[in-house]
C-alpha cells in the first residue's frame, strides 16, 4: 500500500472547469459554470440559443480567456499549455482555418501530417462518406461535407479528448448518423469527448452525462435515465374533448403537483402517479362530461425536462 492520497472522484478527468465566468462587455456569456468529463467518456452540453456553449467550448479550446475560473484540460491549462494541448486535443472547426482552394482529401492529409500516429486518411474519408469528394476544393463541399470534413481533422490525429461544438447540425439524417457512429467509436476507443448539442436525441444516444445550461450556469445534470427521472417518478398524459379548466382541476390535486396544458388538449401531471391521482382526474372529468380519450403514465422525455428547468424550447 502506498501512502499517496487516492482522488475517489476521477484522478485523470479529461477535463475539469471550475467556477468558470465569462463576460462580454456588460454581458455574462458564463456565471459560474462546473463540469466534470471523466476520462473515456462523452458529455453533452445542452443549451438553448445564447446558453454560453461555445463560450465555455472556446475557453475550453484555449481560443478564449476566461475572466474567472479554473479550467483544466488533460490536467493542463488551454491558456499556457497549448502546444502540449494542441498534439493531445481535436478541435472541430467551424470552416475555420480551411483554405477555399485546397482539396478535401489535401486538407485531412495535411492535418494528419502533424501527428505521429494519425488515422488512416482514406479509412477516414470512407467512414464519413467523403471518399467521392476527395478532390473536391473546401469551397465546393456542402455544408455538411464541410462539417464532416471539420470533424475528421479534429480525429485523424488520434486526440485523446475530442471537443464538438454541434458536430451535426446542418446534416441530413443519413449523414449523422454516420457521425454518430463515429462518436460511439471514438468513446469505445477510449477518447473522451465534450459536444455541444441543440439535439435531444443526440444528447440521449451519445452522451454518458449530459449538463443542461441556461444563461451560462448548470440547471440540471446527470445520464441521460437520471435527467429524465428526476423530479418525477412518473407523468401522467392524457388528452380530453372538452373543456377543462387548469387551474380548476390542478386544485383537486395533492400539493406539489403540477398540472400544465402541453399542447391544446393535452395535458401533462408532473409527480409521482398513484391511483389516487388518476382516480381524482377522471373523476373530475366525468363530473364535466369531458371525455378523456388517451391517458398514459411515462417517464419524461428530455425535452420535456429541457423546458421544465429553462421555460423554453432547445431552440428557442
Ligand atoms: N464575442 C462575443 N462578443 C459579445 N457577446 C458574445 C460574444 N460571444 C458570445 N456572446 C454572447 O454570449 C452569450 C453566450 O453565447 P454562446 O455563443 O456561448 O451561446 P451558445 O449557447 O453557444 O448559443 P448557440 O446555441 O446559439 O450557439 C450570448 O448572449 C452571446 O450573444
Amino acid at each position: 500500500m502506498s501512502g499517496v492520497p487516492v482522488d475517489i472522484e476521477d484522478p485523470k478527468p479529461a477535463l475539469r472547469v471550475r467556477g468558470l465566468v465569462k463576460k462580454f462587455g456588460t454581458r455574462t456569456a458564463v456565471n459560474g459554470l462546473d463540469l466534470d468529463l471523466p476520462a473515456g467518456s462523452v458529455l453533452a452540453l445542452l443549451g438553448p440559443n445564447g446558453a454560453g456553449k461555445t463560450t465555455t467550448v472556446e475557453i475550453c479550446e484555449g481560443f478564449t480567456a476566461p475572466d474567472a475560473g479554473v479550467v483544466e484540460v488533460l490536467g493542463l491549462d488551454p491558456g499556457s499549455d497549448n502546444d502540449e494541448l494542441r498534439r493531445r486535443v481535436g478541435v472541430m472547426l467551424q470552416g475555420g482555418g480551411a483554405y477555399p482552394g485546397a482539396r478535401a482529401g489535401e486538407m485531412l492529409r495535411l492535418c494528419a501530417s502533424y501527428s505521429a500516429e494519425p488515422l488512416d486518411v482514406d479509412w477516414l474519408l470512407t467512414e464519413l462518406g467523403l471518399t467521392e469528394v476527395e478532390r473536391t476544393p473546401y469551397r465546393r463541399l456542402s455544408g455538411g461535407q464541410q462539417q464532416r470534413l471539420a470533424l475528421a481533422c479534429a480525429i485523424v490525429g488520434r486526440p485523446e479528448l475530442v471537443f464538438l461544438d454541434e458536430p451535426t447540425a446542418g446534416l441530413d439524417a443519413h449523414a449523422r448518423i454516420l457521425v454518430w457512429e463515429l462518436i460511439s467509436r471514438l468513446r469505445d476507443d477510449g477518447v473522451s469527448v465534450l459536444l455541444t448539442t441543440h439535439l435531444m436525441d443526440e444528447a440521449e444516444e451519445l452522451a454518458d452525462r449530459i449538463v443542461i445550461i441556461d444563461a451560462g450556469q448548470v440547471v440540471a445534470s446527470g445520464t441521460p435515465e437520471e435527467l429524465t427521472s428526476r423530479g418525477a417518478d412518473g407523468e401522467l398524459r392524457f388528452t380530453a374533448v372538452g373543456d377543462v379548466d387548469v387551474v380548476a382541476l390542478g386544485a383537486v390535486l395533492p400539493d406539489g403537483y403540477r398540472l400544465t396544458e402541453s399542447t391544446s388538449g393535452t395535458f401533462v401531471v408532473v409527480g409521482d402517479v398513484t391511483p389516487n391521482v388518476i382516480t381524482a382526474i377522471t373523476a373530475w372529468c366525468a363530473a364535466r362530461d369531458v371525455l378523456i380519450t388517451d391517458l398514459r403514465v411515462d417517464t419524461r422525455s428530455l425535452e420535456d425536462v429541457f423546458l421544465s428547468l429553462t421555460g423554453r424550447e432547445v431552440r428557442s
